[in-house]
């Protein structure tokens, strides 16, 4: 079980006249990945996804919060005594071609980590063979096929199976997830997504996925939690299937205004437009976030921060002074 509570993290970016710009990435998220779970984190590119997975997977630090792995709390440790616990955690990155190191052949690149842990538990060279051919059946790979060739000599599917396949030589208890299908070919998406499922079911790995794309959280199954992620706060929690049939926040509303199979019945025009892209929210810091783009906001939610909780008749969780069902369609609009 990992748990994040309070989580915050600020970026001061370089370049700016006026000696760095603030970038609030992650402004107090809490969550909660069970043993064997599932949770997906959406929300539009810069709202602070992968910062969160990075923060998760121990490869970033974070400014305030805490985040405990089993029960045990990260701050408590010194950053060395914290890596036993991050390797039960490893992040599979969007782009397959770049993981992988293309002068290593397939051998090379699992047999490294392998050795490690041989080492440590003092098993024997042909249990590193073993293991190897193992982990490449557990991703659906041939051994004998894939052993002896380089990177580039596969696609960009199988590259991201040897990347599955190396992040199981430590037998890790969740697999981060970001991006993970984006850069691979739309055939073989899927296949790649039912790896990580059928991962989960027989290994008990949890796997938590970082998306923009709502049709891959809902992959998961409806055992998975979604984290609806909106400028560095979570604006809607729940379980999967809950979130996606029945959002309350206008911000979920107008992410899944795009999958067509949930809006195709209504007439567009007549419902109130989100729009599409940011407006200029620099100065948007007091009240609600998404106040700016919303059709709803009443003076309230100009003034007040909505905080992620319950309220009742709704399910799940979310950040809304006015939680209703009702469709939006996303647009883009120009900011005026
Ligand atoms: N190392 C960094 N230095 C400065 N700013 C950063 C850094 N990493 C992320 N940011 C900023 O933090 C914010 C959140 O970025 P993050 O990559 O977590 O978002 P994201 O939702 O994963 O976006 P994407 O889908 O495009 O990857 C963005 O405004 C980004 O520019």
């Amino acid at each position: 079980m990992i748990t994040g509570t309070g989580i915050v993290k600020t970026f001061k970016q370089r370049g700016d006249v006026l000696g760095g710009r603030e970038v609030k990435a992650l402004r107090g998220v809490d969550f909660s990945i069970p043993k064997g779970g599932a949770a997906s984190f959406i929300g539009e590119s810069g709202c602070g996804k992968t910062t969160l997975g990075r923060i998760i997977a121990g490869l970033e630090t974070h400014d305030e919060g805490e985040i405990a792995i089993d029960g045990v709390p990260m701050s408590s440790l010194r950053p060395k005594q914290r890596q036993p616990h991050f390797r039960k955690i490893q992040m599979i990155h969007q782009d397959p071609y770049s993981a992988l190191n293309p002068t290593r052949t397939i051998h090379q690149t699992l047999y490294a980590p392998l050795a490690l842990r041989a080492r440590q538990t003092g098993r024997s060279k042909a249990w590193i063979d073993e293991r190897a051919a193992e982990v490449l059946s557990l991703v659906g790979l041939d051994p004998g096929s894939v052993l002896a060739r380089y990177p580039h000599q596969l696609s960009g599917g199988m590259r991201q199976r040897v990347v599955i396949a190396r992040a199981l030589t430590v037998d890790p208890e969740m697999l981060v997830a970001d991006e993970a299908v984006s850069m691979i070919d739309v055939s073989l998406r899927l296949g790649i997504l039912a790896l990580l499922k059928d991962l989960r079911e027989r290994l008990g790995v949890a796997v938590l996925f970082i998306t923009h794309d709502v049709a891959t959280s809902r992959y998961i199954g409806d055992d998975g939690e979604l984290y609806v992620i909106y400028r560095g706060q979570v604006v809607e929690r729940g379980p999967v299937d809950t979130v996606i049939a029945d959002p309350v926040h206008p911000y979920t509303q107008s992410l899944l205004s795009a999958i067509p199979v949930l809006h195709g019945l209504e007439e567009p025009g007549e419902q109130p437009v989100v729009p599409l892209e940011s407006l200029d929210e620099s100065k948007a810091d007091t009240g609600c976030l998404f106040a700016r783009r919303c059709p709803f906001r009443t003076d309230r939610c100009e003034s007040e921060l909505p905080v992620l909780g319950r309220t009742d008749g709704v399910p799940q969780e979310h950040a809304c002074f006015h939680p209703e069902r009702r469709s939006v369609i996303a647009r883009p609009v120009s900011a005026s």
